[in-house]
């Protein structure tokens, strides 16, 4: 049968290979305008996913249309290992000057927050010349051997942790299993036995925790971590690859814990599409040695370009506080949804990173089943946009759209998350419809 037979997601399924698919509905697409995804036969579908995150300005943005175009035509090479270009010296000087930090500084670029933490844990260990690490049950920080061997998210449970990394609970204010306190004294603990805190290299955190559930953290946790640390020499490490650049409504999601990292970790929506990933640290751990971290493309002029339309974009079109006003207006709408649907059990997040945590019993707050959840976000496939699930027990449903979706479109997302739930608990969707789609 030749392929012009097949749908899209036919010959998909006949070339890409299934270890780097994570599929949460049928969408297919060929094209995409502003928050709207173009599904093969034309059909629109909001986008309530950004891609898992990325498109954090949407699709076809004029101002990455015009920097990726110009750059492409006249492009300054296509690497920055062996020779600078303007976009990418650029990008970094405005990178410096969004990030908090003191010091000499510098940046290093990758194509994705998997290499960009990677490369900081590598750095990290020769630069400070300490071989430990502490992060967090439930953490996502990349699916490269070394951001992987510090994650601790149960998808990646096929992959040993890195040896002697600690992964701590993240307290979850909806799930207290622990408390703060109890991860600060299991951390103390560990420091008095058999983690000697001399030894730690950094702490990897997520000041939101995204895949592991969209864990806001409880007040005051994650500073008390950062002190503990400080008093041992160990440098902090904050990953905002998925919830930073003004998606949480600040344009750092560590400004609301109130945290000074010694090194900040960007990707997803710093290329607004394109590959492009960024590390901004001090210059004794990024200047460690040349030679260091070498990627070839990373740093070229055409996604490089694209990120200082993404960072220009932000601050002209005030994207941080747009965040933090349509979250709100789109979480309070799914909060209002929980009056009707006693499956809702929390809405969580901030700004533009929000998740809905789905619940058999309200009571209780077990868990729903997986099946549950991919039977909603199949229905809202079905009524019209798309959004993912998150979660350890697969039961978060995942909102990371676009920061310029309008007030209208996040009404119009809350009627179809609504719409959904009604229809699921109707039946209208089977288990055989969403089977090749329980995925993680
Ligand atoms: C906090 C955080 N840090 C690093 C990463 C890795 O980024 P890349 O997937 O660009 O390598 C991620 C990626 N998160 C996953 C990517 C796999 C699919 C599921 N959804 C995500 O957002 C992340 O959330």
């Amino acid at each position: 049968m030749n392929t012009s037979e097949l749908s899209l997601r036919e010959r998909d399924a006949r070339v890409i290979a299934e270890i780097g698919r994570l599929r949460f509905s049928p969408l297919s697409l060929v094209g995409g305008r502003g928050n709207r995804l173009i599904e093969e036969g034309g059909r629109e579908v909001l986008d309530l996913s950004g891609s898992a995150g990325p498109a954090i300005l949407g699709y076809g943005h004029p101002a990455i249309v015009e920097a990726v175009e110009r750059s492409v035509r006249d492009m300054a090479g296509a690497s920055l290992l062996l020779y600078p270009n303007e976009p990418a010296v650029s990008l970094a000087e405005e990178l410096l000057a969004i990030t908090p930090g003191e010091g000499e500084r510098r940046v290093w670029f990758g194509h994705s927050g998997s290499d960009a933490n990677d490369c900081a844990v590598r750095v990290l260990q020769a630069a400070t010349r300490r071989s430990r690490f502490i992060s967090f049950i439930g953490s996502y920080h990349g699916n490269l051997s070394g951001s992987m061997g510090i994650s601790g998210h149960t998808a990646m449970t096929h992959t040993l942790p890195r040896p002697g990394v600690v992964l701590l609970p993240y307290p979850d204010p909806f799930r207290p299993q622990f408390s703060a306190d109890d991860v600060l004294a299991l951390l103390d603990y560990q420091f008095e036995t058999t983690c000697p805190p001399d030894q730690v290299a950094a702490i990897f955190i997520e000041p939101l925790m995204s895949d592991g559930g969209l864990i806001v953290p409880p007040p005051g946790f994650l500073f008390g971590l950062q002190e503990r640390c400080r008093r041992h020499g160990i440098k902090i490490v904050v990953d905002e690859v998925k919830v930073g650049l003004g998606r949480s409504g600040l344009m750092h999601c560590f400004q609301h814990e109130g945290l000074t990292p010694d090194l900040v970790v960007f990707g997803k929506g710093l290329g607004g599409g394109l590959p492009l990933s960024a590390v901004v640290g001090p210059s004794e751990i990024m200047d460690h040695a040349p030679a260091f971290a070498l990627l070839t493309t990373a740093g070229n002029p055409v996604a490089t370009a694209a990120g200082g339309a993404v960072l220009k974009t932000i601050a002209s079109e005030n994207l941080a506080a747009r965040s933090a006003r349509t979250g709100k207006l789109f979480t309070d709408g799914l909060r209002a949804l929980g009056a009707k649907y006693e499956m809702i059990g929390d809405v969580r997040g901030r700004g533009l990173a929000v998740g809905v945590d789905l619940v058999a019993d309200r009571q209780t707050r077990e868990p729903v089943p997986a099946t549950t959840t991919a039977k909603i976000i199949y229905r809202g496939y079905q009524l019209g946009a798309a959004f993912t699930y998150v979660g350890l027990k697969a039961n978060v449903l995942e909102f990371m759209p676009p920061l310029t979706l309008s007030e209208d479109e996040a009404a119009e997302g809350v009627a179809i998350v609504g719409q959904s739930i009604e229809d699921v608990l109707a039946g209208k969707v089977s288990d055989k419809d969403v089977a090749s789609f329980m995925m993680w």
